[in-house]
């Protein structure tokens, strides 16, 4: 891998396919799509549709059949498969922690097969553990057993980063974990992401999870087949088909409103509103819906940075938002939904 140390890498499919033996058809079929260095690329579909599969071609757990897949302009196949390994973070549902080991010679493995100094990795381990919030003074010394299944991700997370790998790559990571650990520790891996941005490639089963992870969401169905590779407020509010929408589900138009601010709408006049406390511009459009319900108002006022009144949003508006719009033609993904039922497994 050219990229190594504080950076990320761009990822390539291009026509990646995997057909495993015996089996009747591709389980991924021709996937091309480029995922820019630093992004998180959530990997949404239902069960079977290939998602784990594109993922671990990444590292070469699984063998292309045939297609490439290049990380930095060098291809994976070029690669040694464990020297590859070492230098992409995985981190999977269940988490394989060394039982015996502490927590910080878990998150010190990695870096020690890799022949770093011991002071190197001992200042590694630390910062790295402060980084996903485990004090290592507190923690570092303490036993898998002894932690919370939370807690025990985070150290997966701590130790997938540990070489400092361009590339991560995580399989429903927080798919065991009660939803009220799942959210905090999804805030806590954005807030990491913001400060070593990897390139991560994230498999997940759940649409608010990608829609709240993902800069961009590739959607899969049965056959391994791309869908739709997009933002996540083009797959809400422009699904490509019938599969794609009905995947999202009904309440896209509730979801889509979280992604958009009063900045982004086309406001009424100021002046057209009761003399309320406005809204700031840089809500969202979901906050404001609430704001409007909570005020019995149809039409409240938005106020820039310094306070000052610059328009009015109204119900309307907002309503035409949520609305907004049916599927467009002019889309690169091809797509044949048939009978699926998008359900989400
Ligand atoms: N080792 C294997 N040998 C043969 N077939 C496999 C193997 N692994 C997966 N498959 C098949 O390939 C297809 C895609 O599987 P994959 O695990 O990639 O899907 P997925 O979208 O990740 O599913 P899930 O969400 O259920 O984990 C499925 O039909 C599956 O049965």
């Amino acid at each position: 891998m050219a990229n190594q140390g504080h950076s990320a890498a761009e990822i390539v499919f291009d026509r990646a396919t995997k057909v495993y033996r015996g089996a009747p058809g591709p389980a991924v079929d021709g996937l091309s799509m480029t995922v820019p260095a630093g992004e998180i690329c959530v990997l949404l579909g239902p069960s079977g549709s290939g998602k784990t599969t594109a993922l671990t071609m990444v590292n070469r757990l699984v063998e292309l059949t045939s297609g490439d897949i290049r990380i930095d302009g060098v291809s994976v196949g070029e690669q040694d498969a464990t020297g590859l390994r070492r230098r992409i973070g995985y981190v999977i549902q269940q988490i394989g922690l060394f039982p015996h080991m502490t927590i910080e010679e878990n998150v010190a493995t990695v870096p020690q097969v890799l022949g770093w100094k011991r002071d190197r990795v001992r200042d590694r381990v630390r910062e790295l553990l402060d980084l996903v919030g485990l004090p290592p003074r507190e923690y570092g010394g303490r036993y898998p057993a002894q932690l919370s299944g939370g807690q025990r991700q985070r150290v997966g997370i701590a130790r997938a980063l540990a070489a400092d790998p361009p590339v991560m790559l995580m399989d429903e990571p927080f798919g065991a974990l009660d939803p009220i650990t799942r959210e905090r520790i999804q805030d806590e891996f954005l807030r990491l992401h913001e400060q070593v941005r990897k390139t991560t490639l994230f498999v997940s089963h759940d649409m608010d999870e990608a829609v709240k992870m993902g800069d961009r969401i590739a959607i899969f169905r049965e056959g391994g087949h791309l869908v739709q590779y997009d933002t996540p407020e083009r797959i809400l509010t422009a699904p490509v088909d019938d599969f794609v929408a009905r995947f999202v589900g009904a309440d896209r138009g509730l979801k889509a409103l979280t992604l958009r601010r009063l900045a982004d709408l086309a406001l009424e006049p100021a002046g057209a509103a009761p003399d309320t406390a406005p809204l700031a511009a840089t809500e969202t459009l979901h906050t404001a819906l609430s704001a409007l319900m909570a005020s019995s108002a149809d039409r409240l006022p938005v106020a820039d940075g310094d306070g000052r009144v610059v328009g009015t949003v109204t119900l309307d508006l907002i309503r035409a938002e949520a609305g907004r719009p049916s599927p467009d033609e002019d889309h690169r993904a091809e797509a044949d939904a048939g009978p699926a039922d998008g359900e989400v497994a």
